[in-house]
């Protein structure tokens, strides 16, 4: 059974804990177990909480769970891609899948919501990376 760490920014909270919902929906789907799950301010505290999963030997995958929400600036656009690069680089480092659930940059809240299934696809994404790697 493929074991599962969620990380899930609290910013946008009514949008990321639908997407925390679903995410845990489809993991049972695909029979995978979720064995903890971190909360965390924003997007930009994930990847720290990514690395402490990926040091747990009883986590194959980890869940990245958020969404970034234009402003007045491009502040959102700093935040997704450092956050977003440093996933890849921790999982590269770790060999461990880590997906990515979060959704924008450059977006309404509108469109945010229209996005909370990027949870789905990410657990998706996790759950098939381990056991093709693991083939
Ligand atoms: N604007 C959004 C943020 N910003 C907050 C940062 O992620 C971070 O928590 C803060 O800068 C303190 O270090 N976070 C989101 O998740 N989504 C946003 O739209
Ligand atoms: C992406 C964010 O942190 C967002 O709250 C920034 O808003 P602003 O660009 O108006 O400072």
């Amino acid at each position: 059974m493929v074991k599962l760490g969620i990380v899930v920014s609290e910013f946008n909270y009514d949008i990321t804990q639908m997407m925390l919902k679903l995410a845990k929906e489809h993991a049972k789907f695909l029979e995978a177990e979720v064995v903890r799950v971190i909360h965390v301010p924003g997007v930009f505290e994930i990847p720290l909480a990514v690395k402490f999963l990926l040091e747990n030997e009883d986590v194959d995958a980890v869940v990245t769970l958020g969404a970034v929400i234009e402003g007045e600036t491009d502040h959102d656009q700093v935040v997704m891609q450092q956050a977003s690069r440093k996933i890849i680089d921790l999982s590269l480092e770790y060999n461990k899948p880590v997906a990515l659930g979060i959704s924008g940059p450059g977006m309404s809240r509108l469109e945010a919501h229209e996005r909370v299934k990027y949870a789905k696809r990410a657990v998706e994404a996790a759950v098939k990376m381990c056991k093709r790697l693991k083939s």
